[in-house]
Parts: C-alpha cells; structure tokens; sequence
C-alpha cells in the first residue's frame, strides 16, 4: 500500500496531485480510481455493481472490454492527508505491458447523460462543440506512444481539445507509428489496427453488442486502447495483445428498452476512420522499438 503513486500511463481525466485527487496504482495489478465527487462516485460504484451481476451481459463482453470490478477501498492520499478517500478498485489494464502505447478515446456526440443540470449540459455541449464529438461523435483525449529507443511521444491538454478532423486522423495514425516526435510512419498500423485479434476486430466484436445492447446508455465513456510497443514483432503480432477496453462509467445511464445510439453511433465513425488508415498504409513488417 507505502508504494502508491498516480499511473505513469493515464493519458486523460483527473489526476492526482498535492492539491486533486486522481488514480493510483501500487504495481500490485490493481488500478485505483478515487470516487468523485457529488454523487457521481456513487454513480459509478452502482454501474460497476449493476453490470459485474447482470445476467443478460454476455461474460464475453464483460471479460473483454471492461475492467473487473474488485468493490471499493479507502485509501491515504496526498490530496486529503489524514482522511483516507473511497476508491474504486479495478482491475490495471495496462498491467503486463513493458512499454504501454495508450490512447483515450471519448465515444458520443453528446456527453451528459438526460436529466443533468442546466449548467452542466452547457458545459458538456461547449466542450463537444468546441471538440470533434459532435462533429464525428468521439475525440481523442490523449494519445501516449511509446517509439524507437523507448522516447515517448505525449500529447498535451490544450493540444488535443483544438484538435480537428484532420488532426484527429493525424493523433490516430501517430498512434501507430514506430519514430520519435511528430511524424506518422504507421509502421505498426498492420499490427496493432488490423489482423485477427486487432483493435478493428475487437472494436467490430463491441459494436455488435452495441447493436442489441439496451440495459446502458455510455455517455462520456471511453475507449482505452493499449499495446506494449516493446513487443511488436517483425511477422506482425503484439505481444501481450492489443487491449480495447472501455473507462469512466460516472455518467452511465439506464437504456431502458432503447439502444445507446449515441455511443454506437461514435463506435461505428471511430471504426471507419481507424479501417481507413488500415487499408492506406502498405503492410510492411513493423520493427518494435529496441
Ligand atoms: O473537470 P474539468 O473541467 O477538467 O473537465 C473534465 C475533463 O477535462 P478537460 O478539462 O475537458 O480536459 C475530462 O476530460 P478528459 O477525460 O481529460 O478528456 C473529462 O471530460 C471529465 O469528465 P468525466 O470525468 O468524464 O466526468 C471532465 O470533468 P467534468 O466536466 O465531468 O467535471
Ligand atoms: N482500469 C484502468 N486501468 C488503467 N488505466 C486506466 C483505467 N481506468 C482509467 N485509466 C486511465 O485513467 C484515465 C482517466 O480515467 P477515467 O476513468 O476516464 O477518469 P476521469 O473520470 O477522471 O475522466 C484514462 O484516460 C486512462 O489513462
């Protein structure tokens, strides 16, 4: 527990700091989310109740693109020294990677779910309007990659809120490219996008689910992409896998008969975007950085 520290590799949200609280890990395979603030924390806990019993999600789709659920601990933080904080504790996605490539990626045109205070719907559809969700219902909310040698590339706040369409293609393909700094070569494009087992394939197996699915509404959801840029080898496969995993269910609500269009919607815009860069980059061997 001494060993307690904010996640190298959280590409997004709220992190810890002296004054905030944000997730920690402690290297034990568990990643600690600090319930939020209002009832939104509680919000939370109750999806991961609901969904970690429900009878009518496919143990499938649970085990594959969602965290575990391993109920809630309170925890020292810096933030509120002397008053321990309850945490959510799931499962660290991006435990066992060597060199974690990471992406966040916000899926829905709107990201407030029905019923949230006026204030706050205003701030949301600033924020999508400002951003590409309305315009293409997902935005990237941070990008991390890992290159040749082991530099990694980051993206910074204000540079992924300005970004637009074509800077969206951009962060997407960067994503997947082996060298340092700005460029795009997509080297690993094959790889981790493409191929049985990759992020196209795993985001066409959630999108099928999305097709029935109507027990949740994900507004303000993400997709968590991951890979080890460590073991990407040269006849194409990824060691480790690739992870697509969907975060942040603080704004889940019920589906109530209907299916969550807003979230397929965007899944189905992100899928073609990320097909298009499969079928425009020559499949060349990558070579995973040493
Ligand atoms: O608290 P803020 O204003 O920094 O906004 C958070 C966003 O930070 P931003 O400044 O847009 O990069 C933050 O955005 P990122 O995840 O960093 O893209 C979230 O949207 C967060 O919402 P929630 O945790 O999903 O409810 C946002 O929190 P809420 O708007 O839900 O409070
Ligand atoms: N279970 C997890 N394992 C590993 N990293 C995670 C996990 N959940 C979230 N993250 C990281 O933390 C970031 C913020 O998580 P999120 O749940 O969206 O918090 P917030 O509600 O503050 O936006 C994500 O972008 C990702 O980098």
């Amino acid at each position: 527990m001494s060993d307690l520290r904010p996640p190298e590799h959280q590409v997004a949200g709220h992190r810890a700091s002296a004054n905030k609280l944000g997730p920690l890990v402690d290297g034990s395979g568990l990643f600690y989310k600090p319930l939020q603030a209002g009832d939104r924390g509680e919000h939370e806990v109750a999806f991961y109740e609901a969904f970690s019993a429900h009878a009518a999600v496919p143990p499938r789709i649970r085990d594959t693109f969602f965290p575990r659920f391993h109920g809630t601990r309170f925890l020292p933080t810096k933030a509120q020294p002397g008053e321990p904080h309850p945490h959510l504790v799931l499962d660290d996605l991006l435990a066992g990677l060597d060199a974690p490539s990471v992406a966040d990626i916000k899926i829905g045109a709107i990201t407030w779910p029905p019923g949230s205070p006026e204030p706050y719907v205003a701030k949301c559809l600033a924020k999508d309007r400002e951003t590409t969700s309305v315009l293409l219902g997902f935005r990237v909310s941070g990008i991390r990659v890992v290159g040749t040698g082991g530099a990694v590339w980051r993206t910074e706040r204000p540079e992924v809120k300005a970004l637009d369409t074509a800077g969206v293609r951009r962060m997407l393909r960067r994503y997947v490219s082996s060298v340092s700094g700005e460029g795009a070569d997509c080297a690993l494009a094959a790889a981790v996008y493409g191929g049985e087992g990759g992020v196209l394939s795993q985001l066409r197996e959630l999108k099928a689910w999305f097709e029935e699915q109507t027990l949740f509404h994900f507004y303000s959801a993400s997709i968590l992409l991951g890979y080890d840029a460590n073991a990407v080898s040269a006849t194409g496969g990824v060691g480790g896998g690739v992870r697509v995993k969907l975060v942040d269910f603080a704004h889940v609500a019920e589906g109530d008969g209907v299916i969550d269009h807003n979230f397929l919607g965007g899944l189905c815009s992100l899928i073609k975007f990320i097909s298009d860069i499969v079928s425009e980059t020559p499949e060349t061997p990558p070579l995973g950085p040493s």
